[in-house]
């Protein structure tokens, strides 16, 4: 895999998180985290199972409501957001299980992706009346260029739910970029790959970021690949932050040498 290039420096985080604190009837599943994510990088989270980082992803994305603390996103600070506010102000997300619609084809998802960007009515869009044709079309080309640029489309028309696992995580990554976001979640996007299909998903996670400066914030297990791709890393350990730097300055963090070499556990 070739060199991570660090992003453009900016002044203002695309992203910041300040003392979110979520729990689940009494429960902690996070605790006082705060951390900002630079406009173009892509952050990983990592930690050990139930430390907290997908209870997280779904507080960016409005999937779960903080108790406390808030989250500013462009500058602009909230207190609750849900999935659809997220998804217009251009946050989109991948799920740790697939969340493809296994019976329609690879175009027919990917598609969907575009439903945000149409400016149809439903009954235009079901008669094919005034602005929806040229539409359509519009919203057509431009799911194939993201089926073009990952890499899918001798499976195009095939039914997702007929795909190995590789390429249906593909499909829901592709489903994400077709909505064009600012800020991309991928909720473990390499679960269950051979070390080749994660390279391969590497490499199409780097090409996004460089190719549209789409700021990636992910999950993911594997240490290597998440050292080969990241800019900046944030570790959590039982729903607390523990770590937040490169990928450097977090591999000599004794708090997280101990946690993965399981001293804490
Ligand atoms: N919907 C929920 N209801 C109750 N508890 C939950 C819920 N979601 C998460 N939790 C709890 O919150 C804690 C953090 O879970 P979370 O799934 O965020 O961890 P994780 O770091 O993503 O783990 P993994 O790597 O195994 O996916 C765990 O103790 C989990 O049991």
């Amino acid at each position: 895999m070739s060199e991570v290039i660090s992003p453009p420096a900016s002044a203002l985080p695309l992203l910041t998180l300040n003392n979110i604190s979520l729990s689940f009837k009494g429960v902690k599943a996070v605790t006082d985290i705060s951390f900002a994510v630079a406009r173009g990088e892509i952050c990983a989270l990592i930690g050990p199972n139930g430390a907290g980082k997908s209870s997280l992803l779904n507080v960016i994305n409005g999937v779960y409501q903080a108790q406390e603390g808030r989250i500013s996103f462009e500058g602009e600070t909230c207190r609750r957001m849900r999935p659809h506010d997220a998804a217009v102000r251009g946050i989109a997300r991948t799920f740790q299980n697939l969340a493809l619609f296994k019976g329609m084809s690879v175009l027919d998802n990917v598609l969907t992706g575009r439903n945000l960007k149409r400016r149809s009515s439903w009954l235009e869009q079901a008669l094919r009346l005034g602005r929806a044709a040229p539409e359509d079309d519009r919203q057509r080309e431009a799911a194939e260029r993201v089926i073009e640029f990952l890499h899918i489309q001798p499976w195009r028309n095939a039914l997702v739910g007929k795909l190995p696992y590789g390429l249906q995580k593909r499909v829901e990554l592709a489903r994400a970029l077709a909505s064009e976001p600012k800020l991309l979640l991928l909720d473990e996007p390499m679960a269950g790959m051979n070390a080749e299909e994660k390279q391969e998903m590497s490499r199409f996670i780097l090409d996004i970021n460089r190719e549209f400066g789409t700021t990636v914030v992910l999950i993911e297990h594997d240490i290597g690949v998440v050292m080969g791709l990241s800019h900046h890393v944030v570790v959590l350990d039982y729903g607390r932050k523990i770590g937040d730097g490169t990928p450097q300055e977090v591999r000599s963090n004794p708090e997280v040498i101990a946690a993965y070499l399981g001293t804490r556990h």
